[in-house]
């Protein structure tokens, strides 16, 4: 079976003519969200479904991903960790801090941590950063997907206490959870001028696009902390 990376740890299978979207299975045999799995030439790989990942979709519309198998991230809205597993896959060298703040939801995504041991998940809103701030480290990337009126605050918030000088940050924004009337293109471009510069750090946004078909009137963006290294 051919197999392509299209990205650090993330492979793109060709079964029969169809592509599909993978990441190679940390824990062989298991299951995560009811995901096929394909093993070929010895390795397992999860089929990752992305109508059901932000992330997923963003690689699936070529975005330059920056995760790398030692990678720590930061992710905000882990729900029960469909996605987050598939980060997990990737950073076989690396961390993930899973943030959610829904218990019912956490309770799941404790059961995929007990075998998953680069995952650390984090009962918290994402809003407070510092009541988390004994946990987490410096990072790499920060990934959020918690679909909130205040998507851009959060995020630059928690890039604030955790993110590395010249960090990424990956961010999905739903323009229905910020006003469900106005035009989605609209509030995509006020998000971003926010981020370019409605606070007091500034990021440089690298890449950004609409999620469709996968998942409807989303933007994905991945950004880099601007630092400015002259001052
Ligand atoms: C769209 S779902 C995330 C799906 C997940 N990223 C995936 O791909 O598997 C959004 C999640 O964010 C969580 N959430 C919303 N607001 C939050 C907040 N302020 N702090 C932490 N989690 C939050 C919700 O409980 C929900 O589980």
């Amino acid at each position: 079976m051919p197999v392509r990376e299209l990205s650090s740890g993330i492979y793109e299978l060709d079964i029969d003519d169809r592509m599909i979207l993978a990441t190679k299975n940390m824990i062989p045999g298991t299951s995560v969200y009811g995901e096929r799995l394909i093993t070929d030439d010895g390795i397992e790989y999860r089929q990752w479904d992305p109508s059901r990942s932000k992330l997923g979709a963003m690689v699936l519309k070529n975005f330059d991903i920056p995760l790398e198998t030692d990678s720590t991230v930061l992710y905000l809205g882990a729900a029960s960790g469909t996605t987050v597993s598939h980060v997990s896959d990737i950073l076989t060298d690396g961390l993930v801090y899973a943030v959610e703040f829904s218990p019912r939801t956490m309770r799941d995504l404790i059961q995929l941590c007990d075998q998953r041991p680069n995952i650390i998940p984090i009962l918290a809103d994402a809003n407070k950063p510092q009541s988390y701030a004994h946990i987490v480290e410096k990072v790499d990337v920060v990934f959020q997907d918690v679909a909130q009126p205040n998507q851009a605050e959060i995020a630059v918030f928690n890039s604030k206490y955790f993110l590395e000088e010249h960090g990424h940050l990956m961010l999905s924004i739903k323009s229905r959870s910020i006003d469900t009337v106005a035009s989605p293109k609209k509030i995509f471009k006020e998000e971003v001028r926010k981020l370019e510069s409605g606070f007091d750090i500034e990021f440089e946004v690298l890449e950004r696009k609409e999620l469709e078909p996968f998942h409807e009137d989303h933007l994905g963006l991945v950004a880099q902390m601007f630092v400015d290294d002259e001052e």
